[in-house]
C-alpha cells in the first residue's frame, strides 16, 4: 500500500499527494495522529514528502544567501565607482590648478584665444556647458590658428607647428558632459613610428594637420608601376615538374627569348637536364650547382618567368631568401590566383613586359622563426622561413586538440583549441585561410590574417591584424601533444611543448607583374577561380515594388 502511495505524486512531482505529511505546514500537526502506531512512524520516516519540505527550506535559504551576496556585490561596486569618481575629480582639480597657474605665469596657453579658454575654465567650474557649445569653442580655437591637437610632420615640424611648439603647447580642451562631469582633452602629436627606429630616417610625410583635421596625404598602398631604367638582360625560367605541356612550352619560350630578345637564360638544374636531353642547342642556358649560388641569384636575374600554377609561384618565391626579382607568371594550372598571364600569348606579354612600364602587385611575405624551448635566448633561432601564402600550425597526425597560446606584440590574443591556426598574408587569403573561413583580402592590403582551423569554440571568428605586428604562437607545457608548423604547405616542422613560432612581415616582398592592375587581376582571379557570387540575374518580369 505504501509503495503504491509513494508512487503517486503531487502536481510538482513531490511524492504522495494524499499523505498528510505532504500537506502545507499549517496542517502538519494533523499528521501526529499517525504516531499511534510504531509502524506508522516508520512509514512516515521513510516517506519523502518531509524530506522535500526540508529541501524547499534549504533551497529557500540558499536563494536568500544568493540575494544577500548579490546585494553585497552591488554595494561594493557602488563604493568602487564612488572611489573612482573621487580619484578622477581629484586629478581634474589638480590639472585645472596647474593650468590656471600656467595661465597666470604667461600668456602662452591662452594666446590663441585666451578669453575663450578662460571662459571655458569658468564654465567648467561653475555651470554645465552643453556639448555643442564646447565643440563650437574648440573649433574656434582651431580656426584661430592654434589647437591642442598637433601632428608632427614626419620628423620635421612645419613652421606653423614649430611656432605652436615654441609657445607653450599644453592647452586644455574642457568639455562638460550632459551629466555635469568634466572631460579634459589632452593635447597630442601624431607621428609615424617605425619599429626599432626612433630616428626620422624612414618616416614619410603622410600625416598632415590643418585646422584640427587629421588627413593623410598618401595611402600606404597604391598601384605600383615598374619602369625599366636599363633593359632587362637575364631571365630565370621556373616550371612545374612532370608536365609535358609545360616542358614543351618552356623549350619554345627559351628559344624565342634567346633569338628575339637576346636574353640570358637561367633554369633549375632539373630543367637544364630536360632541355639538354632534347637538344644541345640549349647549351647557352645557365643553371646553378649549389645552395650558395642560389643565394646570389637575385644579383644575376632581372626577371623570373613561371610556367605552372600558384604552386610554381610559391616555389619560385621560396628560392629567394632575400630580395626577389619581378615575377611574370603564366597560367598552366587548374586555378591561378597569382598567375594572370595566358601562356598562348606569351610573346605579346613578354614583349610589353620587357619594354615596360608594368603594373606590379607587391605581395608581402611573412618571416617565421622557430624558437626552441632549449634555445638560450630569443635570437638563437633556426633559419627563418619566408612564406608568401601562410604558415599553418596544426595538430598533425595527433588526435588531440591543438593547444596554442597566441600573442600579438606581447599582448595575449587567445588560446587556440581546435585543429590549428593559419597565419596568412593577404596573398594567401584566397588559399588555405579561405578554406578555413577567413576573408578574401586584396593582396595590396597590409595585414596578417589570423584564421583558426576548426576551432572547438563557436565564437572564434577569424581576425585580420595590422602588418606591423609580431605574432608569437607558443605550444604550452601542458599541451597534450606537439604541434606542427608548415610553410606554404611545405617543410613541416614539429613544435614541442615550450617551442614557439614567431612571425612578422618580411622586408622582401614578391613583386608580381599584373596583367591589367592589382585590383583588376585580383577581382578576375576570384571571379574566374572561385566563381565568386555567381548567380543568374533576376528578370524584371515579376512582382515589382514600385
Ligand atoms: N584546405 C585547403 O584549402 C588547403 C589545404 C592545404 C593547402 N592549401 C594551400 O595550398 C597551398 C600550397 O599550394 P601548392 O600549389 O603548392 O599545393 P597543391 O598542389 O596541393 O595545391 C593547392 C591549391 O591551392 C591553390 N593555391 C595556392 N596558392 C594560392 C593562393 N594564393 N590563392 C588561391 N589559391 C592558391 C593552388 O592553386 C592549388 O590549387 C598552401 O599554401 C595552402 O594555402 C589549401
Ligand atoms: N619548380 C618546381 N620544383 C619543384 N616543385 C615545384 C616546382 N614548381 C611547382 N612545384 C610544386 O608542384 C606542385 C604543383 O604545382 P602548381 O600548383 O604550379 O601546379 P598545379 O597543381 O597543376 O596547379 P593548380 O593547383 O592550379 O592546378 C606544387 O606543390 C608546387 O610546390
Amino acid at each position: 500500500m505504501t509503495t503504491s502511495k509513494l508512487n503517486s505524486t503531487d502536481p510538482h512531482g513531490n511524492g504522495d499527494a494524499s499523505l498528510p505529511c505532504s500537506l502545507p505546514d499549517n496542517k502538519f500537526s494533523d499528521s501526529l495522529t499517525l504516531f499511534h502506531s510504531e509502524k506508522a512512524v516508520q512509514e512516515l520516516l521513510q516517506q519523502t514528502p518531509i524530506q522535500h519540505t526540508d529541501d524547499h527550506l534549504i533551497e529557500f535559504s540558499e536563494a536568500l544567501r544568493t540575494v544577500a551576496k548579490a546585494l553585497k556585490q552591488a554595494a561594493e561596486g557602488k563604493a568602487f565607482a564612488q572611489a573612482e569618481a573621487a580619484e578622477w575629480k581629484r586629478r581634474f582639480e589638480l590639472e585645472r590648478a596647474q593650468n590656471q597657474q600656467l595661465e597666470h605665469k604667461g600668456k602662452s596657453p591662452g594666446e590663441c584665444n585666451g578669453d575663450i579658454n578662460a571662459q571655458r575654465m569658468e564654465n567648467s567650474t561653475n555651470q554645465p556647458m552643453l556639448r555643442n557649445e564646447a565643440n563650437e569653442q574648440s573649433e574656434n580655437c582651431c580656426t584661430n590658428g592654434l589647437c591642442s591637437h598637433e601632428i608632427l610632420h614626419d620628423g620635421e615640424t612645419d613652421s606653423h607647428a614649430k611656432a605652436v611648439q615654441n609657445k607653450m603647447m599644453r592647452k586644455v580642451h574642457s568639455i562638460t558632459c550632459l551629466d555635469g562631469n568634466q572631460l579634459v582633452l589632452a593635447s597630442f602629436k601624431l607621428s609615424w613610428w617605425c619599429k626599432g627606429d626612433i630616428s626620422d630616417q624612414h618616416k614619410h610625410d603622410i600625416v598632415s594637420f590643418e585646422r584640427g583635421n587629421i588627413t593623410t596625404a598618401g595611402r600606404s598602398s597604391k598601384q605600383i608601376s615598374l619602369k625599366w631604367e636599363s633593359n632587362p638582360q637575364t631571365v630565370l625560367v621556373m616550371t612545374k615538374p612532370n608536365s609535358t605541356s609545360v616542358q614543351i612550352l618552356c623549350a619554345e619560350m627559351i628559344r624565342w627569348m634567346k633569338e628575339h630578345k637576346k636574353l640570358n637564360i637561367y633554369v633549375e638544374p632539373r630543367v637544364m637536364g630536360e632541355l639538354l636531353s632534347e637538344s644541345s642547342y640549349f647549351n647557352f642556358v645557365q643553371t646553378w650547382k649549389d645552395e650558395k649560388e642560389i643565394l646570389s641569384l637575385h644579383t644575376k636575374v632581372d626577371l623570373v618567368v613561371t610556367l605552372g600554377g600558384d604552386g610554381t609561384v610559391l616555389w619560385a618565391a621560396s628560392m629567394f631568401k632575400g630580395p626577389v626579382p619581378p615575377i611574370v607568371s603564366f597560367s598552366l594550372g587548374s586555378l591561378g590566383f597569382m598567375t594572370p598571364f595566358h601562356s598562348e600569348q606569351y610573346r605579346d606579354c613578354l614583349d610589353s613586359i620587357l619594354k615596360g612600364p608594368i603594373s606590379i602587385t607587391l605581395r608581402h611575405r611573412m618571416q617565421c622563426h622557430v624558437i626552441r624551448d632549449a634555445a638560450k635566448n630569443e635570437y638563437e633561432t633556426e633559419e627563418p622561413i619566408l612564406v608568401l601564402n601562410e604558415v599553418t600550425i596544426d595538430r598533425g597526425i595527433s588526435s588531440f586538440l591543438a593547444n596554442l597560446e597566441c600573442y600579438c606584440d606581447n599582448s595575449f590574443v587567445t588560446r587556440v583549441q581546435g585543429d590549428g591556426l593559419i597565419l596568412s598574408t593577404t596573398s594567401g587569403s584566397t588559399a588555405y585561410s579561405l578554406g578555413a573561413g577567413g576573408s578574401m583580402v586584396h593582396p595590396q592590403v597590409p595585414g596578417i590574417l589570423f584564421t583558426p582551423i576548426c576551432p572547438h569554440s563557436l565564437s572564434f571568428r577569424p581576425l585580420i591584424l595590422p602588418e606591423h605586428v609580431t605574432i608569437r604562437v607558443q605550444v604550452p607545457f601542458n599541451s597534450r601533444s606537439p604541434a606542427w608548423a608548415s610553410f606554404d604547405g611545405k617543410d613541416r616542422k614539429q613544435l614541442a611543448a615550450g617551442d614557439a613560432l614567431v612571425c612578422s612581415m618580411a622586408p622582401w616582398p614578391v613583386p608580381t607583374a599584373c596583367q591589367i592592375d592589382s585590383t583588376n587581376d585580383f577581382l578576375r582571379s576570384i571571379h574566374d577561380g572561385l566563381h565568386w557570387n555567381l548567380r543568374k540575374t533576376q528578370s524584371v518580369d515579376g512582382p515589382q515594388d514600385l
